[in-house]
């Protein structure tokens, strides 16, 4: 019976050294961590799905088998300490809310994003499109060019009208420079993440990364709640008279949390600002780093953009027409491209989970007071996805007949199980209407091939001249 039992613990990933486990392997840059990152989840996968990592004492199990994957993630909602590296910025917004507050939140605000509400959002990212496409001209025609600065502006502008509702002309947040501080902000988690020493909070609290971002954070925090405060007055001042409540007109979700009934929750000006604070966040460099790889992605493969360009001109009739939420569906072979992209490049590689309770896998149990890290990158090169997984073959999403599409680990790239990505569908939307006007007006070249990537937090391409662009005739 004895020899029936299930091995007790996850096989180690190589190189552990006494006391301090793994945590050598963290040291470097974002180039190594990313490196060391990859290698880790790739060994998860080839020793079946799950192995372990020891910072100090801490062990980590680092999951890769996309059905004990789900088990976790549909049983621990909270995350673990590294999150709060974050928390004096995010406090309880959904991304680091405990498990208790987050339930609540996530239900209120789940109506935010429905697909009722986000069609009133598709006129407001055409504007944003349209803007992104004439900036995008400065750089058509003189080669490669970076174009992080441009699909930063693009995706920061585009959240910050939905989720704020600020005016493409209003210019409060950018003058005040909130698109560089946030920048600058999510940047020093990054950096107190490589630099181990530095995550206990007794030793943190001394540096000078903690003085950077207390000054930062209350700054972003000043510019946020002035913005809510305005907007809650002018709402108040409308109330029972001129404002138009009607479900097909634009209702950013600022108003949205504003105008909840009571009972619903008490969303004051500083638990707003937590979730609007957190949506940026979530929102800003994955958006901007998706669409970042679909370019890289599309400017190496220019039989595939020849595909999309064509499917494009089927769906609109002239060269400047706005997208409307009719078209989105329509463009199919597009959002396979973007899934495809995704998959190989998935801009959240890893995500994690505190293990509160025991957790019963397949082969193991994963002990409470550890933490166990779902490696998406890890499921979404697994071999579950067939022969092919390393090609990059936008039609695998167009099959009936492959398997993956109706996996609960398709969409990994949104994170897995109840606590997934809230913007997904507004995701999705983003990125075909940025794409559909990008790619009716300019060829993209590119070679992915040369791109060098790093890991800070989200996974992007080492800053370089990686797009050229020219005006299509
Ligand atoms: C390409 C774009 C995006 C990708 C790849 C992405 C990916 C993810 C992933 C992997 C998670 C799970 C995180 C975890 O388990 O710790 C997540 C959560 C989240 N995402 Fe996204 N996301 C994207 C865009 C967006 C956008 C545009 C928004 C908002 C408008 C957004 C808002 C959020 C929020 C609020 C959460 C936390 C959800 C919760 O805990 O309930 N994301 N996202």
């Amino acid at each position: 019976h004895l020899l029936r039992q299930p091995p007790r613990s996850p096989p180690l990933f190589p190189g552990a050294l006494p006391l301090i486990g793994h945590a050598h392997h963290l040291f470097g840059d974002s180039k190594n961590l990313w490196l060391v990152l990859q290698k880790v989840q790739m060994n998860s996968v080839s020793q079946g799905g799950i192995c372990r990592v020891l910072l100090g004492p801490h062990t980590v199990y680092v999951l890769t088998d996309p059905e004990d994957s789900l088990t976790v993630a549909n049983s621990c909602f909270d995350k673990p300490y590294i999150y709060d590296f974050s928390k004096d910025y995010l406090k309880n917004g959904l991304i680091t809310a405990k498990t208790s507050m987050w339930k609540v939140h996530r239900k209120v605000l789940n109506p935010a994003f429905n697909q009722q509400v986000l069609n009133t959002y598709v006129d407001d990212m055409n504007v944003q499109a349209q803007h992104l496409t004439s900036q995008l001209a400065l750089e058509a025609g003189k080669g490669p060019f970076i174009a992080r600065k441009y699909l930063v502006d693009f995706a920061l502008s585009t959240v910050a009208r939905t989720s704020m509702g600020l005016d493409p002309q209003d210019k409060t947040w950018i003058s005040a420079g909130y698109n560089e501080k946030l920048e600058d902000l999510l940047g020093s988690y990054t950096e107190r993440l490589r630099k181990v020493w530095l995550h206990p909070s007794f030793l943190f609290d001394w540096s000078s990364i903690k003085l950077k971002q207390d000054q930062l954070t209350n700054k972003l925090k000043d510019i946020a709640i002035q913005i809510i405060n305005k907007r809650k007055s002018e709402l108040e001042a409308k109330k029972n008279t001129m404002y138009d409540d009607s479900s097909d007109k634009f209702k950013s979700i600022l108003d949205q949390l504003v105008l909840m009934p009571e009972k619903q929750g008490d969303f004051t000006p500083n638990v707003i600002r937590e979730h609007l604070d957190s949506l940026s966040a979530a929102a800003y460099e994955t958006t901007s780093l998706s669409t970042t790889a679909v370019l890289l992605i599309l400017g190496s493969n220019q039989e595939v953009q020849d595909r999309v360009y064509n499917e494009l001109k089927e769906v609109f009739e002239h060269d400047n027409f706005d997208v409307t939420k009719q078209d989105l569906p329509k463009l199919v072979y597009l959002e396979a491209v973007i899934r495809e992209t995704m998959r190989l490049y998935p801009t959240t590689p890893i995500v994690a989970r505190k293990v509160d309770k025991d957790v019963r896998l397949k082969n193991f149990t994963l002990r409470a007071g550890s933490t166990c890290a779902l490696g998406l990158y890890g499921l979404l090169h697994h071999p579950v996805w067939g022969p092919d997984v390393e090609q990059f073959r936008p039609e695998r999403w167009l099959e009936t007949a492959n398997s993956m599409k109706h996996s609960s680990c398709n969409n990994a790239y949104f994170g897995i199980g109840k606590r997934n990505c809230i913007g997904k569908v507004y995701t999705m939307m983003v990125m075909k209407t940025a794409l559909a006007h990008i790619l009716r007006r300019y060829r993209v070249t590119s070679d992915i091939k040369n791109v060098v990537w790093e890991y800070e937090i989200v996974l992007k391409p080492v800053q370089g001249h990686h797009i050229s662009l020219t005006l299509r005739s």
